[in-house]
C-alpha cells in the first residue's frame, strides 16, 4: 500500500537503515509505505512501514530503490529527521565496509564502536546553526545500551562477529588509494566505508540511540594477497551474506524495546543559545526535533 498521508498518521519505534545490498527487510506484517516530506527535502525513498512481533519498524534503503543515491548524496538530514518524526527511538544502521587489518576478514560482521570522519565537508552534518547553536557529545557515537544487544543477537546467528571497531568515513564514491588505506591502517582504523557520517552525528542531534551493523566485503586495496575492492565484489560478497543480516535485524526487533537511554538526553548540556532567543522564525524546524523537551517554551 502506497500512503502519502505523512508522518502524523503513521508511527514507529524502530527504524532501520538499510545500506549497499539491503534494500528490503524481510519479516515485516502490515507493510505500509510512506512518503514523507521534511524540511531537509525527501528522504532516499518511500519509508516502509511494517510489524515484527510488537514492535513497529520504519525501514529506508540509504542509497534509494535500485542504489541510485551516491554517499556524498544520501539525504542524511531528510532520513534521520524523517524517522524522528514517525517516533521512532532506536536506529540500527546497516553498511558493506572494507577491512583494514587480517583478521576482519570478509564475511565477518562488526559491531561498530567509533567513527573517523575522512569527508570533505560537503556532506549537511547538523541540524543546528540557524537560530539554535548546539554542540552534542560523539565521544561515544554508538549507542552503549544497544551495542552489547546487537553484539549479542548477531552471536547468535553468524560465527564470526568482533564486538568492536572504528569505521573510517571516506567521502567517496571513488574507492581509497593504496596509499591512503595504510595510512588508515597505520592510524588504528578498523574498517572503510561512505555513510556513517553524517547519520550518526545526526542521529545523536535527533537523540536517537543508534548502533552500526557492518558486513566486512573486501580488504580495500591495502593486502598483498587480495584483489582490490570493486562494487561488483561489495554486492556479491553482501548477496552471500545478507540472510544472515537479515536475521540479525530481525532477532534485534525481538531483543531490544525502547527504554530510557543516555542518548535521548543528549541535548540536556548542548544548546549554547539563550532561551530567549529559542522564540522567533530563526529557529526553523528544530522543534519537531526537540519535540516536548523545548515545546513549553514555544
Ligand atoms: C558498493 S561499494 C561502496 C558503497 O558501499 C557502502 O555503502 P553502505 O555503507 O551504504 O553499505 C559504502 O559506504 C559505499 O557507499
Ligand atoms: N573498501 C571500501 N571502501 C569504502 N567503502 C566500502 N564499502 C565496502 N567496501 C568499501
Amino acid at each position: 500500500m502506497r500512503d502519502t498521508g505523512g508522518a502524523a498518521f503513521h508511527s514507529a519505534d524502530l527504524g532501520i537503515i538499510g545500506g549497499s545490498g539491503l534494500y528490503s527487510l524481510e519479516g515485516l506484517s502490515d507493510i505500509t509505505e510512506v512518503e514523507l516530506k521534511t524540511p531537509y527535502g525527501d528522504p532516499s525513498g518511500p519509508l516502509i512501514l511494517g510489524t515484527v512481533g510488537d514492535r513497529r519498524i520504519a525501514f529506508v534503503p540509504r542509497h534509494g530503490r535500485g542504489h541510485v543515491i551516491s554517499p556524498s548524496k544520501i539525504p542524511a538530514r531528510a532520513n534521520i529527521y524523517a524517522l524522528k518524526a514517525l517516533g521512532v527511538s532506536e536506529v540500527i544502521s546497516v553498511s558493506a565496509v572494507g577491512s583494514l587489518r587480517g583478521d576482519f576478514t570478509p564475511g565477518d560482521m562488526v559491531i561498530l564502536d567509533q567513527l573517523i570522519d575522512r569527508t570533505r565537508g560537503v556532506r549537511p552534518a547538523s541540524f543546528f546553526g540557524d537560530g539554535m547553536v548546539a554542540h552534542v557529545s560523539l565521544a561515544d557515537p554508538y549507542c552503549g545500551r544497544l551495542r552489547p544487544v546487537l553484539e549479542r543477537v548477531a552471536a547468535a546467528v553468524h560465527p564470526t562477529v568482533h564486538e568492536a571497531g572504528t569505521y573510517c568515513c571516506i567521502e567517496g564514491p571513488q574507492f581509497s588509494t593504496r596509499a591512503e588505506s595504510e595510512l588508515y591502517r597505520s592510524w588504528g582504523m578498523d574498517v572503510i566505508g561512505m555513510t556513517a557520517l553524517p547519520e550518526a552525528r545526526l542521529a545523536r542531534e535527533a537523540e536517537l540511540c543508534y548502533v552500526g551493523l557492518a558486513l566486512v566485503t573486501d580488504y580495500d586495496c591495502w593486502h598483498p594477497r587480495h584483489d582490490s575492492v570493486d562494487a561488483q565484489s561489495v554486492a556479491e560478497v553482501m548477496a552471500a551474506n545478507i540472510s544472515a543480516a537479515q536475521k540479525v535485524l530481525l532477532g534485534f526487533t525481538q531483543e531490544t524495546h525502547p527504554s530510557q537511554c543516555n542518548c535521548h538526553r543528549a541535548l540536556d548540556n548542548a544548546i549554547m543559545t539563550d532561551r530567549q532567543a529559542w522564540q522567533g522564525a530563526s529557529l526553523g524546524h528544530v522543534p519537531t526535533l526537540l519535540r516536548d523537551r523545548v515545546a513549553p517554551v514555544l
